[in-house]
């Protein structure tokens, strides 16, 4: 590790109250001479300005050098911004639209990952089946794209859908087409060649579609089929999100050759006032230990998790419970936090998640898109939209027994170089410290923050409506808390993106504590999303409250205790960018220091490129 330079202490910069103003320069009349000197100076001085400018433009036509009285900045143009914007460890095609996640596998070594792709636009439409292949998971080779709407039943879109590889080492796919009159209609593809390690080539099947909506479903209610599974009882069964009226739910298919599907009477699982589900995942999770359960598991010591996604609110919400493979029935362990109602995979941006259950390391791997938060313009500007999570490995919390753990797949930190440590830096209320680690663009950071006990108990400041997306961010200020790392902030704290914990003290006595992203002014410019995300976060007894944020140029994801609670942002700075991005340790709690130790690596960029044959 690197000893760092000690910690300098902003002066006079505004804290993170954003109805701070720099008060009015004072005015005071001067004598005409100086008046007139004054005046030849300043045409003097804006000359030489100009030709200076204007040699630096000709010269460099990225960057500006602007002054003012104080201090010098860097302005940045509208290109230098939207090339800044592109991600570097986050999987990303070189151009155009991606969406949802569809049928990851693993074949022959390669894990595959297939997606909702425009080839033509970074805008929704001709959806198609992309693929990309990688060892790791970080880095990646896109191949050509696996399937495009080419058929009468899916000639408006391959739609999402899932893979299946069956124990005889047949694979096959099913997905949603997109029939010209929009009715949603199931199919059925494979790859030509099982013994290309890429599966380059995939051929739809004769006889699609193989389901056709069935009565009482609405005709755009019914899509995304997941990968095939044997029961305990031999039955081979397929799910499906759906709605009927405003009631989500989960309907249930056997099948005995993977091509004709039977629906059940029953739906798996519903939930009233949940609308459409949209990418269902289903999956086992185990009570006794870390290693991911292939989908066949069942019995004692294995808990099952649905997942929905609600569409169009852009938010993935799961459930842990029990699955009844007899009856073909799920039971959600608390009705209070029923799929839909409960929790979230993630409180910020996370869509249309999709697992995959990863035979090498026996572990459950899951992505979302992370859609962009500005204007379409500056998508078609960009010439790509949305991008994924870094893979995150899911667990049950053995601990809570109500969570899941969401956290990023352990090949990501074989990025990690420069790694700086930060041994317990006392922040006092109202603080803010600039951390001195170089570029700040593409980091991992571990942060622990440890609060003052007595404060804690001392404290007659009683929250019981604290939430995150309901407070002022950052800004507001409580006895025990923000505390957390502003990340892409410009020096001045013009942008600025904090992600912190506030700790709320209930009338009963006992503490709730949130885990926000203050997204209020992380730009200058246009973004559709001036929120605060966030929610709260279970911190047993003998916790330290604890961090990990990956920062990736305009994506942050945060994970609060071991990844209970995930958020993930898109931020679109100006000029908290390059070598202007500056991290920040606050602590804007009005009635408590905290102590802060920190593990913080600079990121190198994954390898994501074409593959060439
Ligand atoms: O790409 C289709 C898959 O995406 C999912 C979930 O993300 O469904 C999204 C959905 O809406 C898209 O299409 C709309 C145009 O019809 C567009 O207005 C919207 O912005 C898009 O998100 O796609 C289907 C088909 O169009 C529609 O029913 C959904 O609302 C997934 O369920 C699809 O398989």
């Amino acid at each position: 590790m690197q000893t760092p330079e000690p910690f300098t202490h902003l002066e006079h910069e505004p804290l993170l109250d954003h109805h701070h103003h720099h008060p009015p320069p004072q005015t005071t009349t001067k004598p005409l001479f100086t008046r007139v000197v004054s005046g030849v100076t300043f045409v003097l001085f804006f000359f030489a300005f100009a030709i200076v400018f204007i040699v630096l433009t000709q010269q460099n036509s990225s960057v500006r050098i602007v002054t003012n009285s104080e201090k010098s900045f860097v302005r940045y143009s509208q290109a230098d911004r939207l090339s800044w914007e592109r991600t570097a460890f986050h999987f990303q095609p070189a151009k155009n639209f991606i969406y949802d996640p569809n049928g990851p596998l693993f074949h022959m070594g390669w894990y595959h990952l297939f997606y909702q792709y425009n080839p033509y636009a970074p805008v929704w439409g001709n959806m198609s089946w992309g693929h990309s292949v990688s060892k790791d998971m970080i880095n990646w080779y896109e191949l050509p794209v696996a399937m495009v709407p080419t058929k009468w039943y899916d000639i408006e879109g391959v739609l999402s859908g899932s893979t299946t590889v069956l124990p005889n080492g047949q694979i096959f796919a099913l997905y949603t087409g997109n029939a010209k009159d929009f009715s949603q209609l199931q199919c059925k593809a494979a790859p030509v060649n099982l013994s290309d390690p890429l599966l380059i080539e995939w051929v739809k099947y004769d006889d699609n579609p193989i389901l056709y909506t069935p009565p009482g479903i609405g005709l755009m209610d019914y899509r995304d089929p997941s990968t095939v599974w044997t029961g305990p009882d031999g039955k081979h069964r397929m799910i499906m999100g759906s709605k009927r009226g405003n009631t989500g739910m989960v309907l249930v298919y056997h099948t005995t050759d993977y091509t004709n599907y039977e629906l059940l009477d029953e739906p798996l699982h519903s939930v009233p006032n949940t609308d459409m589900w949209e990418c269902v995942d289903f999956y086992p999770v185990s009570l006794t230990n870390d290693s991911a359960l292939d989908m066949a598991a069942y019995g004692s010591g294995i808990k099952h998790v649905i997942k929905e996604s609600w569409e169009g609110h852009g938010m993935d919400w799961y459930s842990i419970g029990t699955y009844d493979a007899i009856n073909d029935k799920w039971t959600p362990d608390n009705p209070e936090l029923d799929v839909g109602i409960g929790l979230r995979c993630d409180y910020g941006k996370f869509f249309a998640s999709k697992s995959l259950y990863d035979p090498l390391k026996k572990r459950r791997i899951t992505w979302g898109y992370v859609g962009e938060s500005d204007s379409v313009d500056q998508d078609l500007s960009r010439g790509w939209a949305t991008v994924y999570n870094v893979g995150r490995t899911i667990v049950l919390d053995r601990k809570t027994g109500t969570h899941l753990l969401h956290w990023p797949v352990e090949e990501v930190e074989s990025l990690r170089y420069n790694g700086q440590e930060f041994k317990e830096i006392e922040l006092e209320p109202g603080s803010i410290i600039p951390l001195d680690i170089g570029t700040a663009t593409q980091l991992d950071i571990v942060a622990t923050f440890e609060v003052d006990q007595a404060a804690l108990n001392a404290t007659s400041e009683t929250d019981d409506i604290y939430g995150c997306t309901t407070s002022l961010g950052a800004a507001q200020r409580g006895s025990l808390g923000p505390f957390g790392l502003a990340v892409l902030a410009d020096g001045t704290l013009s942008e600025l993106t904090p992600v912190y914990f506030y700790i709320a003290k209930k009338a009963d006595g006992g503490v709730s504590t949130h885990f926000c992203t203050d997204k209020l002014r992380s730009s200058l410019d246009y973004d559709g999303e001036r929120v605060v995300y966030g929610s709260t976060v279970p911190v047993l007894d003998d916790e330290e409250l604890t961090m990990r944020l990956l920062v990736d140029h305009s994506i942050v994801e945060g994970f609060a205790q071991g990844g209970r609670t995930v958020i993930t942002s898109r931020v679109y700075p100006t000029k908290a960018i390059y070598e202007q991005a500056k991290l920040f340790l606050f602590n804007n709690a009005t009635g408590t220091s905290v102590k802060a130790s920190l593990k913080i690596w600079q990121m190198a960029s994954a390898q994501i490129h074409q593959y060439s044959f």
